[in-house]
Order: structure tokens, then sequence, then C-alpha cells
């Protein structure tokens, strides 16, 4: 469970949280949906501790994140897997070795054991035939599907996905839905994400946080907000081009 308590932000003059509080149940798919700029990126750096904020908490494992030195930041962020925008992956190494590049980092694997993991991460994300490809020669869609691979190598409890499917054909999108769906049942993992794709909101979440004017203007489930009459967010929500077919 991660539980947002009271979040104030500013970078200078620039108010982005002005006391934002909700909380992401286990094993949940939350959605963080809000325009550009309102800062959803920001929070995603706030519950993985890459952010300091004014005010507030954030209680991850009963503790308070701000609270934790440097060896227990690190512990944390080895409970996160990060599906970054754009998928950051390094060009200069090859897709076999952007997905180990967790366990080289963070455990004292051999190679054999690094070998097996990072074959069985892609696997699931059915390129186990790409492992030597260098990752500027793969599309938009296996990219994102070897971020996420590489998401998944320390068997995160949390993973946060921001905008999964920007950028992908419709066909291409709902197989990275399908992932992240597959993701938390199979595996059980809580899951946030951040996006303005309103048909992937649809398909995956089971709770959605709406973040308007500085603040959490609306959370709730699926059914919840497609029965909702508050007008920013069914602005919002018509705004996106998506018909909710009830
Ligand atoms: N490190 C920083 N220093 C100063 N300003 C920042 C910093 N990070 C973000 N901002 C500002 O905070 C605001 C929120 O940014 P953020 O990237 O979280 O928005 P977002 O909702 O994720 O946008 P998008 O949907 O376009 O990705 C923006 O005005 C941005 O310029």
């Amino acid at each position: 469970m991660i539980e947002i308590k009271n979040l104030k932000k500013s970078f200078g003059d620039l108010l982005v949280w002005e006391g934002v509080s909700f909380t992401i149940e286990e094993g949940d798919i939350t959605a963080i949906i809000g325009r550009s700029g309102c800062g959803k990126s920001v929070l995603l750096k706030h519950i993985n501790a890459l952010l300091t904020p004014d005010e507030g908490e954030i209680i991850i494992d009963e503790k308070n994140i701000f609270d934790l030195d440097y060896v227990d930041k690190r512990l944390l962020r080895q409970k996160f897997g990060v599906l970054f925008q754009g998928s950051a992956l390094f060009d200069s190494i090859n897709t076999f070795e952007n997905v180990a590049f967790p366990l080289r980092y963070f455990t004292n694997q051999n190679e054999e054991e690094i070998h097996e993991n990072v074959m069985r991460a892609l696997r699931y994300v059915n390129l186990e035939n790409a492992a030597q490809q260098e990752t500027a020669e793969l599309s938009g869609g296996m990219r994102k599907r070897v971020g996420l691979a590489r998401a998944i190598i320390l068997e995160p409890k949390y993973i946060m996905y921001d905008e999964p499917t920007s950028g992908l054909d419709p066909q291409t999108a709902d197989e990275i839905n399908g992932l992240i769906l597959d993701m938390a049942r199979q595996f059980d993992v809580t899951s946030i994400v951040v996006t303005h794709d309103m048909h992937s909101v649809l398909e995956v979440a089971d709770k959605v946080a709406f973040l308007d004017q500085q603040k959490l203007s609306w959370f709730g489930t699926i059914d919840e907000m497609k029965q909702s009459n508050q007008k920013d967010l069914v602005n919002f929500i018509t705004a996106s081009e998506y018909q909710i077919k009830q």
C-alpha cells in the first residue's frame, strides 16, 4: 500500500501540488490522469523518493519514505520497477544488456543466473529472439517491451508506468495494456499508470486519480468514473475524445 498524505511541492514560484492525498491499494492498478504539465511525472518521482516534497508524507510499507537514509532509499527503489516515457533504453548496449542492467547494478548474480533471468523476462514480453539486437534498431512497441522486461527483472512489488502506450498504434498499445494487466493479476504487483490514453485507463485500471488545479480533483473506481457527473472530470474525459460506453 502507498499512502500519499498532503503532498505539497513547488519549484520556485511554480506551485505543482497543494496538498494531494490518496491511497494506492495493494494489488490495484491505479491510473493517474490529468492535463499535460499538471504534475503527474513529478508525483511519480516523489513516490520513489527521487524528489522531496515541501510538505507531506508518502508511507510505503509503514514508513515515510522521506525519512529514509540513503541505504534504505536505495532498497526502496529496488521494490519499484519503472517503465519510463520513451522507454529510456541505453542505445549503446544491446537488448539483453539493457534488461540485465538492474541485475548487474543491484545484485551479485553470476552470469548464468543473469542469463536465465534476462531470458525469462524477454520471453515474458515475447522478445526472446531480440536478445542480441541493438536497441536502436527496435520499433517503438519493441522498445516499450524491452523497457517492461527491464522494469520487472528485479521482481518488483510496485511498477510505475509513465505513458506506457504513447506513440503506439492501437494494436501494439493493446498488447502493452495486456502485459500491464497480466503483471498485476499474475504476480500481484501494485501498479501505477500515468496516462493520457483513456482507452488504456478503461482497459487496465481498477482506480483512477484525476489531478487538476494542483489538487486531487477526483478519485474512485472505473465504474464510479463512468457514472460521475463531476464537471472537470467529465470535461477531461470528453476532451480525450474517448466515448465511454455504459
Ligand atoms: N525539476 C524541475 N524543476 C523545475 N520545474 C519542474 C521540474 N520538474 C517538473 N517541473 C515542472 O512541473 C510541472 C509539472 O511537470 P510534470 O512533468 O510532472 O507534468 P506532467 O503532468 O507529467 O506532464 P505531461 O503529461 O506533459 O508529461 C511542469 O510545469 C514542469 O515544467
